[in-house]
């Protein structure tokens, strides 16, 4: 679950008088998610999510996402909004984190993965790209290729205890990826993290996307990586080729890829699938085991990384 800050009523309440939207009806937190808290809120004027910052997210990098939200927004794509307060700011404070309202979006992601919703979301994944291609601030991948390094050794060895020699496997994967990683790919803001939990569908249509507190600037062709790391393995460990071309296919349909960026994609997915393994990796060796959230499972990425090494190409 995610909710690990709460808050009472008169918190809530003294919270609400600085915004136009009239006093909370309900609040309720939501269970899913794993970095921040999460409460569906409901008043006089409609349904909002609150969101209270935790963990991973900087304070410094909350006006970044919060813009970039309202930037896409403004551009057709479907996303929450963050709500401004009467006075125009977009972040407040509530119980003891930052805090910001946005927008509810209806839909739930998909429970069956299918080539029609890999090309859509490819699509929007591209729609993505050029929406955000003027909203000007950069702001550095944290997760980039070489944070990797680093995030294997806060984990001091740790990972072997789930598999045998994977601390030697994951550092020998970093240097190969690393020594061929491509320069100058045409790059901008990507969202760095759409996986299927986050895309909602509504009657068969993607009807928006969540969670950009890993939005970033990068190469585009990294962010189609991710996704085809996140959506077209229906058994965590087998490349699905059925639903990879659904993706590219998707996102070609609004922004064709270019030679360097066709050229790059194996290496770039092989990028990817350390990313998440690293990240998963550290969180499960600094998660306590009675914390409420999850943990996600690293090797389901140390496979996948596995299925894009036994390729020569696409
Ligand atoms: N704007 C929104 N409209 C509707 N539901 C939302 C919205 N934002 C978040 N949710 C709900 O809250 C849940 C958690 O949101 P989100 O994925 O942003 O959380 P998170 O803590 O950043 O988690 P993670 O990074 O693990 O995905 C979502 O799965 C969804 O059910
Ligand atoms: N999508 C990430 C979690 C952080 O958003 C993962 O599955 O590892």
């Amino acid at each position: 679950m995610a909710v690990y800050t709460t808050f009472d009523d008169a918190a809530l309440a003294a919270f609400l008088t600085q915004y136009d939207i009239g006093a909370a009806l309900a609040c309720e937190g939501i269970a899913e998610g794993v970095e921040n808290s999460n409460y569906l809120l409901d008043t006089a004027s409609g349904r909002y999510i609150l969101t209270l910052y935790e963990r991973r997210v900087r304070e410094a990098d909350l006006p970044w996402f919060l813009g970039y939200m309202r930037h896409l927004a403004a551009r057709g794509v479907v996303c929450p909004t963050p709500v401004a307060m009467r006075d125009g700011t977009l972040l407040g404070r509530l119980g003891g984190r930052p805090a910001a309202l946005t927008t509810f979006l209806p839909g739930r992601p998909v429970t069956v993965i299918d080539a029609e919703s890999c090309h859509q979301l490819g699509a929007t994944l591209a729609r993505l790209h050029a929406a955000g291609g003027d909203f000007s601030p950069a702001r550095e991948n944290e997760f980039g290729h070489r944070a990797w390094g680093s995030l294997l050794d806060a984990c001091h060895g740790a990972g072997d205890a789930l598999q045998a020699g994977l601390t030697d496997r994951v550092s020998a994967a970093i240097a190969a990826v690393e020594a061929a990683w491509p320069r100058d790919l045409p790059a901008g803001q990507i969202h760095a993290d759409l996986f299927p939990d986050n895309a909602f569908f509504r009657d068969g249509r993607l009807s928006g996307v969540i969670d950009f507190y890993f939005a970033c600037t990068d190469a585009f062709a990294y962010d189609v990586a991710i996704c085809l790391n996140a959506w077209c393995f229906p058994d965590e460990a087998t490349l699905d080729p059925v639903l990879m071309r659904a993706v590219l296919a998707g996102y070609e349909s609004v922004r064709p890829l270019d030679a360097a960026e066709r050229g790059a994609m194996l290496l770039l997915c092989r990028g990817a699938a350390l990313r998440f393994l690293l990240t998963r990796l550290y969180d499960w060796v600094n998660t306590p085991p009675d914390a409420v959230v999850t943990r996600k499972d690293p090797l389901a990425y140390e496979r996948r990384l596995a299925a894009w090494e036994r390729r020569d190409g696409l």
